[in-house]
């Protein structure tokens, strides 16, 4: 289908929003009153810039406060619109968008607004103009879509029909039924935002936190559907006011807005068997943790070139990360034929330890999964317009493929070979001498979960690229209040619950990342029995006040409750479920949580996390540095 994005949707000039959303792919615009006001270049110049670039206006908006008026407001409100109406010309675009009165209306009858928008409509015809009247949520009299669509319904004249647009649709919680009551020719215009769930006043929850399809909560696939079997033959069109995209790079947000209608389309197709529609490569499915890559950080030891550093007296040749391995059990099983790369192993858990990476601190600079067939997942990635990277390899080595993430971590895809002695092994583990051997354990561990922080402006982007990119849906966010500021956190999980992702979006004020590590959560069937093996791992330290509190919350039996405060393990519970888990302390950009699920438990113990986050804060110790406002001021000499 076409794609249209309001210019609203993106920061910067006019000129510059132009530039970043025709490169990004679209076919067309909303051109917003504002940008146009707010520009130098001549109608004349913003059309000759638009058909250069390929871009067609498909609606000038908006267009406010008309109808339910005194009849000496409509006097003034037609003479503005005949006004606007010319300038259309100019633009050379058809189609304006007309919202329902949130300010000047004080006429609450049907019959009123039905005669002024008809008046308007004549109007609007003799300089062959179409209406898309529109209901806003917070619209005086006319707020809903079906009220709005009765007013058209009754004016029926061919110069006005309804815009439908999701955000007041959903956020009103209406029924979506009557949209297959309108006429495909009656939808002059159809808008798609989506959005968080809130219990926010409709005009700020619009204003500020629209997001795009697949980045909120809402189905928008349902949406677009219906309108698609009325009849509706318009573009697909985004409308999204949000606060972080306005002040973002418009390239970057223009991508992200495109990706979500490629991959609305395909959900659309896929759901329906709509043959009109473009079908992308199936989401991929992902078949479990391959692996997770580290980066050592300049206090490796063996140095990016290989060398050990004299200064650490440590006979072992092992980074501070690979010291961490160690004491959670993990053995080092090998290391790459031509690459300066280990492997470490324990149970089904496998961390690469890539030497070959420049990086100032420790942290995760990869993530690998088992896929069917890495071509699949190559087209869907590239359909996306993912940053899709061959990473270089030889003949016989395993052919991975990458994909960058918002946030700079690589997502590695790679096949699982069938195997001629039966059992499906990873065929990049041949690349590290022994390969797969599995260490027995009396503890095997697994990768239950990788949780990456993401730079504040990005979560959404992030949101979006995995569950577009992967079989995963997408849980609410949940809030963790953190010492340094709230933590919104939302999880990714694959449909058996193999695959899970936590993204951590930071607190608006922290621009710089690196107090918040990302970590790796690792699975065990006891963890009190592992932990009691792994003397002297080093451990976030729990407050006392934090077992004292638990035990006035759950009740614990006096020997359990002692056990869980000497090992640091913190607890939560759900239902019938249980979770047991355990912080180390982080090394660099990095630190490990080990967990036990019992009794079905699914989340992650996000009541917990606050605990987490203010020890992390005590071992770091600095303070939010804020600009102070003297330091902006010119300095006075005299
Ligand atoms: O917030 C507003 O005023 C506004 C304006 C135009 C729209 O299409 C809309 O959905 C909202
Ligand atoms: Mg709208």
């Amino acid at each position: 289908m076409r794609t249209s994005i309001a210019t609203v949707c993106v920061s910067g000039t006019l000129a510059e929003k132009l530039d970043a959303i025709a490169a990004a792919g679209f076919d067309g615009i909303e051109l917003f009153e504002t940008d146009l006001v707010t520009s130098p270049l001549s109608p004349e110049e913003v059309a000759g810039r638009c058909a250069d670039l390929g871009l067609t206006i498909d609606l000038y908006q908006p267009f406010r406060d008309f109808e339910g008026v005194e009849p000496s407001v409509l006097a003034a409100n037609l003479r503005r619109a005949d006004r606007k109406f010319e300038l259309m010309h100019r633009l050379g675009t058809d189609r304006i968008l007309v919202c329902s009165n949130v300010g000047t209306a004080t006429v609450p009858y049907d019959e009123t607004a039905v005669d002024q928008l008809g008046r308007l409509a004549e109007l609007a015809a003799e300089h062959e103009v179409v209406m898309a009247y529109e209901a806003l949520a917070w619209g005086k009299y006319v707020s809903t879509y079906d009220h709005a669509w009765r007013i058209v319904e009754q004016v029926a004249h061919p110069a006005l029909g309804v815009c439908l647009d999701s955000f007041h649709i959903l956020s009103r919680g209406s029924s979506l039924d009557t949209i297959a009551d309108i006429p495909g020719e009656k939808i002059a215009y159809a808008q798609l935002a989506d959005a968080p769930r809130m219990n926010l006043d409709a005009l700020s929850w619009s204003r500020h936190y629209r997001l795009f399809p697949g980045e909120g909560s809402w189905d928008l696939a349902d949406f677009v559907a219906r309108m698609l079997a009325a009849g509706y033959t318009g573009p697909l069109s985004l409308e999204v006011f949000n606060d972080v995209f306005r002040e973002s790079d418009p390239r970057v947000t223009a991508v992200d807005a495109r990706r979500s209608l490629v991959a609305l389309e395909d959900e659309v197709a896929r759901r329906n068997g709509d043959s009109a529609l473009e079908v992308l490569p199936a989401p991929i499915e992902l078949g479990g943790f391959s692996f997770v890559e580290l980066a050592p950080g300049v206090s490796d030891p063996r140095g990016s070139d290989g060398s050990a550093s004299e200064t650490l007296s440590e006979p072992s040749s092992s980074s501070d990360v690979e010291r961490m391995l160690q004491a959670l059990g993990f053995t080092e099983t090998g290391s790459h034929r031509r690459k300066n790369v280990a492997l470490w192993q324990q149970g089904d858990a496998r961390i690469v330890v890539n030497h070959g990476l420049e990086a100032s601190s420790a942290g995760i600079a990869a993530l690998g999964f088992d896929v069917r067939v890495v071509r699949e997942a190559a087209a869907r990635a590239d359909a996306l317009q993912n940053d899709v990277l061959h990473r270089d390899h030889r003949a016989g080595e395993d052919e991975l493929l990458a994909v960058r993430a918002p946030d700079g971590t690589e997502v590695y895809f790679s096949e699982l070979s069938s195997g001629t002695g039966g059992g499906a092994g990873r065929r990049w583990t041949a690349e590290f001498g022994d390969g797969d051997a599995s260490v027995p354990s009396a503890h095997p561990l697994r990768i239950d979960h990788v949780a990456l922080v993401q730079p504040w402006d990005r979560v959404e982007e992030a949101v979006l690229f995995y569950r577009s990119l992967l079989d995963l849906t997408a849980t609410e966010f949940v809030d963790v209040p953190g010492a340094s500021g709230l933590v919104r956190s939302r999880s990714l999980v694959s449909p058996a619950g193999g695959i899970r992702l936590a993204l951590n979006a930071l607190p608006d004020h922290a621009r710089d990342d690196s107090d918040y590590p990302n970590h790796i959560a690792l699975v065990t069937d006891d963890l009190l029995g592992l932990l009691r093996r792994l003397d002297g791992l080093p451990l976030l330290e729990v407050p006392g006040n934090y077992y004292d509190d638990l035990d006035a919350r759950y009740g614990l039996a006096p020997g359990l409750l002692d056990e869980l405060r000497a090992a640091n393990v913190l607890l939560d519970r759900a239902g019938d479920g249980e979770f047991l888990h355990a912080y180390t302390r982080p090394v660099g950009r990095v630190f490990f949580e080990l967990i036990e699920r019992r009794g079905g438990y699914d989340g992650y113990g996000a009541a917990n996390a606050p605990v987490r986050l203010a020890a992390q804060r005590r071992l770091t110790g600095a303070l939010p540095s804020g600009t102070s406002p003297a330091a902006l001021l010119p300095s006075r000499t005299t």
